[in-house]
């Protein structure tokens, strides 16, 4: 079994810097030797090298900023987890924002149009051009997927190759008037941190499968947002949320669709290990790590 490790240093979907050095330091932590630990075999050429578009040439289109450079992005990453996947690999996506899962997922649908997704994740992500307020593109990657809200030229390479029925969320407790809407309108499957509370991890997590993937039969790409977490687990990230997933949801919820048998896509974002200080920032590149090994089949015994 191969996984592909994609490095994606890449902060252009949000405002605050540093998120692009999320995949150095997952990496520099000893991510491919523990993979390897594990028995996978690694391929890593190398963090992708995303070449700048200057302000000037990148203006905002309505209110998205960095909409050239997110799209362009975004489009390289498609073609990287796309190649790896048809190749019968697994990739595992090291981010840089959420904005990368337009591509990671456009990838992974490629590859395996039957392909199910599982967000883990604060936020929905789910913003239109009509209904985003901050123009933050890493709040909108699912709704590029989905093909709703109107069309922007320069992300017209985004097929709308995801079905509303196909995604499920877990760990909702942030999401923005107009998305409530959006998930209502498409009948979005979501479990909120309210779900988690009432019915248990386990349970959600069986609910939610149940939901896009009731014969277990379809591959499943897992798209975790590290801010899905409590702050206190994963304090360096850059839209924190309080009354998150505690650090064992987090590796239940991975080693749960390890179990599956199902996985063929992996994403772990938004680990920015600029914002706090070097044991929390620590602590949030270990986490990630940690969950990575247990979506690849670490188990506790
Ligand atoms: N909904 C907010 C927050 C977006 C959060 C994105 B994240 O989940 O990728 O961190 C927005 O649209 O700006
Ligand atoms: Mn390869
Ligand atoms: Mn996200
Ligand atoms: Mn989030």
């Amino acid at each position: 079994l191969t996984a592909s490790i994609v490095g994606c240093p890449f902060s252009g979907g949000q405002p605050r810097p540093g998120v692009d050095q999320g995949p150095i330091h997952l990496v520099e932590a000893g991510l491919i030797e523990q993979l390897s630990g594990l028995g996978w075999k690694v391929q890593f050429d190398g963090h992708h090298q995303f070449e700048e578009i200057n302000a000037a040439a990148d203006p905002p289109i309505g209110k998205l900023k960095n909409p050239r450079l997110v799209s362009r992005v975004s489009e390289a990453v498609a073609k990287a987890v796309g190649g790896h996947a048809k190749k019968g690999e697994l990739p595992v996506t090291l981010g840089g924002d959420h904005s990368l899962a337009m591509g990671t997922i456009s990838g992974t649908l490629e590859a395996y149009p039957e392909a199910c997704v599982v967000w883990i994740d604060a936020h929905a992500d789910i913003n239109t051009v009509e209904t985003t307020d901050s123009g933050n593109i890493h709040g909108m990657p699912v709704s590029f997927l989905l093909g709703i809200g109107s069309a922007v030229p320069e992300f017209s390479w985004v097929k709308p190759l995801l079905k509303s029925e196909r995604i499920v969320y877990i760990g909702l407790r942030d999401v923005d008037a107009g998305e409530k809407r959006i998930l209502k309108e498409n009948n979005i499957k979501a479990f909120s941190m309210h779900e988690v509370d009432k019915y248990g991890i386990g349970k959600v997590v069986e609910m939610a499968l149940d939901h896009v993937n009731p014969k277990r039969d379809r591959p499943i790409h897992l798209s975790f947002d590290v801010d899905a977490l409590d702050p206190s687990v994963a304090p360096s990230t850059g839209t924190p949320v309080r009354g998150g997933l505690t650090f064992r949801e987090g590796h239940f919820i991975c080693e749960e669709i390890w179990s599956s048998g199902l996985l063929v896509a992996l994403d772990l974002m938004e680990v920015n290990p600029s914002l706090a200080d070097a044991a929390s920032v620590q602590q949030t590149v270990a986490i990630g790590c940690s969950l990575v090994r247990s979506a690849l089949g670490e188990t506790l015994l």
